[in-house]
């Protein structure tokens, strides 16, 4: 549009300034672009503000400073991209990261409000170029010509039509501060109050999604995870898992918890649910996975937990359940006892799985690696990074649950109270991995 209506602006715009200008400002949009993208991908569990977030900000608060001191914290500019700033990063970061920089900015603007006044003199773009209303119209007036239209101002409202130097710019002094301090009372407060409204509101919306993914992910009678939230989480550790770690799964259900629903109801069946609950939540830690799978059945996933391990673990919870009174009234309580069955997938088989699993694609990438020792050290880093890293099938999860059912399955034959390993089961039968996948 400029560069279009050139002629008729050339009095205004430099025509020559402003291709490298545009050509400035692009490339360096497309530099943060390109790092945001780059630096985006280093996340650090939302704890901290990540580095891409901080190369946000910084350049965001220095280029609102110098639009600010350029063109005036009262243009709407100015304005627009202050409060948009604010909001677009509550969206985009860590909310208060973003409040404290809108409050910084704010700070800025007050600076650059009373600077003048403490003998500090800022660079204003007033001094070349002013948008003037005329006519109904804006148009672009040099300094020159808004000096001589505020002169003619001045000097029709004295008698005397004349000023001296000193107090014209007394009388500009004070009329710009009576100015600021009026944009200080009424534009300030009016955008500190829209941000924290959109800060409010976005609160809510946390609370609400919160709340929603609570619902979701949580059994409503135990509080434990629901079974489709455990499943995704023993996905994600499957993932995650590193190549030296070995990953247990347990499933535990309550003995003859049918007979404890019909003698003493289902309200006492409930309690019993939760206080196992509370017994496992207790005796865990915090990385193990507890979930309940069905009704009277929980799924506990150990990562980073060795069959040997693992074996204990589920011996112990055994007992703290066997051990655990259950106190209907004052006369009548009773204990229940739980099966477990239990499955280790050990770091071997798990690589083995993922070999067996690759696709051809990715058989033949690794493949392709086998090639002279000199040009792999020379390929080695951009082979890794290029060639896809074998995944454990989709199904593994249920697998291995499978594998933990069976064991249960066996310790409820073997007359219940009891931890059954299907490792030690397969090793009896002399079989192996080879049962998951049947490979
Ligand atoms: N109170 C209560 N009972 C439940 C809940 N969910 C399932 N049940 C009951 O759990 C009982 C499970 O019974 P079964 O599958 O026969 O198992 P069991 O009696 O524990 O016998 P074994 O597992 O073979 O030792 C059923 O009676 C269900 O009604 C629940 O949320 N609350």
């Amino acid at each position: 549009m400029v560069w279009w209506c050139r002629d008729t602006l050339n009095d205004y715009v430099n025509i020559q300034l402003l291709y490298p200008l545009w050509l400035g400002v692009t490339v360096t949009g497309l530099f943060i672009w390109w790092l945001i993208g780059c630096l985006s991908r280093s996340g650090n569990n939302g704890k901290d503000l990540d580095k891409w977030q901080i190369m946000f900000i910084v350049p965001y608060t220095i280029y609102i400073a110098v639009i600010i001191v350029m063109i005036g914290y009262s243009s709407l500019f100015a304005g627009v991209s202050l409060v948009g700033g604010a909001m677009l990063g509550m969206v985009l970061i860590k909310r208060r990261y973003a409040w404290r920089v809108f409050l910084l900015q704010v700070f800025l603007i007050l600076l650059a409000i009373v600077s003048p006044y403490l003998g500090i003199d800022l660079p204003s773009l007033r001094q070349l170029t002013v948008i003037y209303p005329m006519l109904d119209t804006p148009s672009y007036l040099n300094y020159n010509e808004v000096m001589a239209i505020e002169n003619a101002v001045a000097a029709s409202a004295f008698e005397s039509a004349t000023l001296d130097w000193d107090s014209m710019s007394e009388l500009q002094l004070s009329s710009t501060f009576f100015w600021r301090l009026t944009h200080v009372f009424l534009a300030l407060p009016k955008a500190v109050f829209i941000v924290y409204m959109f800060r409010t509101l976005l609160l809510i919306l946390d609370d609400s999604k919160k709340e929603v993914l609570l619902h979701a992910n949580q059994d409503e009678l135990t509080k434990l995870k629901n079974r489709r939230y455990g499943l995704t989480q023993m996905k994600q550790v499957l993932k995650s898992v590193e190549d030296h770690q070995d990953i247990s799964v347990i499933l535990l259900d309550l003995d003859w918890f049918k007979e404890v629903n019909d003698n003493y109801g289902h309200e006492i069946g409930d309690r019993v649910l939760v206080e196992v609950a509370q017994t496992l939540l207790q005796s865990l830690t915090d990385e193990t996975i507890i979930s309940r799978y069905g009704g009277e059945e929980f799924l506990i996933v150990l990562p980073d937990t060795n069959h040997d391990t693992a074996m204990i673990i589920a011996e112990q919870l055994r007992l703290s359940i066997a051990k655990q009174t259950i106190i209907v009234d004052d006369n009548i309580s009773f204990n229940v006892t739980a099966s477990l069955g239990l499955y280790t997938l050990t770091h071997d088989e798990r690589n083995c799985i993922k070999q067996a699993c690759k696709t051809p694609i990715q058989k033949e990438a690794s493949q392709s690696l086998v090639i002279p020792r000199i040009i792999k050290s020379y390929s080695s880093k951009r082979a890794n990074r290029q060639t896809p890293t074998a995944q454990l099938p989709h199904d593994i999860c249920q697998r291995l649950i499978c594998m933990a059912d069976k064991a249960l399955y066996e310790a409820k034959g073997c007359g219940r109270n009891q931890v059954v390993s299907a490792n030690e089961m397969l090793a009896a039968e002399n079989n192996n991995i080879k049962v998951l996948y049947g490979t």
